[in-house]
């Protein structure tokens, strides 16, 4: 029987990648082929965003300056049977809204990628991330000091401006940097820094300090190299390692759902109202 700490999403326990900050949780097969096909067939071709290693997409719409949402229901291929089986697991029941209200949703073609960053105070400190395509790797580091804040803007995030496009070089310099360095991790209990290898149809979810403390982003390459247990913190959660059994995956075309809860939602009732108060 597994112990479950404190504040533990219970259902979830077994699926906790271990040797890392609390909490991630990776589950294999989240979704089936069948609804990874019909997913795909839905995200409409006409919202892309393209970024300079990515393409993105906002739902149900991009955030306000001031990182509020305009609440507004999510499509129906985003909720079912995604957001029913998160219910069912308990993945948001710590967040203001007990359900995610925005959802991005990122393509990156073979060789592409996102800088290190960290997703930063605009949502719940939980992220549920389902993968379709493609597998590839999510990279791990630890904050530095240098690197506190390196929060991707809203711009970028949500692709309303081509300065976005700027931090994404730099971070990602900054990183690679940490890593020529021999990174040495302020948490030696912890295997920093690390990856977790998403295969097409999982879900990743990141809760807690290893959402607040921590950076991730995926390399801009076209293969990702040497993996094996010792350097994939997911290893055996892994619905097919044998598949990686070489130590190689060759990137396709992979797209992600990643789901959030927006601290701030302002209704149009709101905004109506708020503009009577003016008055
Ligand atoms: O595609 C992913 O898995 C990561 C996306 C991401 O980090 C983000 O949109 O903030
Ligand atoms: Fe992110």
């Amino acid at each position: 029987m597994v112990s479950l700490k404190q504040n533990e999403l219970d259902v979830l326990a077994p699926y906790r990648i271990p040797d890392l900050p609390p909490n991630f949780y990776y589950i294999p097969n989240f979704i089936t082929e069948e609804e990874e096909v019909s997913i795909l067939q839905k995200i409409p071709s006409q919202r892309w965003v393209t970024l300079s290693h990515r393409r993105l997409q906002a739902h149900p719409s991009t955030l306000t300056a001031n990182n509020t949402l305009l609440g507004a229901p999510l499509p129906a291929y985003l909720v079912k049977p995604i957001i029913e089986s998160f219910k069912e697991l308990g993945v948001f029941k710590i967040t203001p809204h007990k359900e995610p209200n925005h959802v991005l949703i990122n393509e990156y073609s073979k060789g592409e990628g996102i800088m290190p960053h960290e997703d930063g105070s605009a949502y719940a400190e939980v992220v549920a991330t389902v993968s379709l395509g493609a597998s590839i790797c999510l990279e791990l580091s630890e904050k530095k000091p240098s690197e506190e804040n390196k929060e991707l803007p809203v711009s970028s995030k949500e692709g309303e401006a081509s300065g976005g496009h700027e931090p994404f070089q730099g971070v990602h310099k900054a990183s690679e940097t940490a890593k020529g360095d021999s990174f040495q991790s302020a948490s030696s209990d912890y295997k920093l820094p690390t990856r977790i290898l998403q295969e097409p149809r999982s879900l990743l979810i990141t809760t807690g300090p290893a959402y607040k403390n921590l950076l991730h982003g995926i390399s801009p390459t076209d293969v990702d190299e040497n993996l094996k247990v010792s350097t994939v913190a997911n290893w055996h959660l892994l619905s097919e390692p044998d598949r990686f059994a070489d130590g190689r995956n060759e990137r396709g075309t992979r797209v992600s759902l990643t789901y959030r809860d927006v601290l701030k939602v302002s209704s149009a009732a709101n905004k109506v109202l708020g503009a009577m108060k003016k008055k």
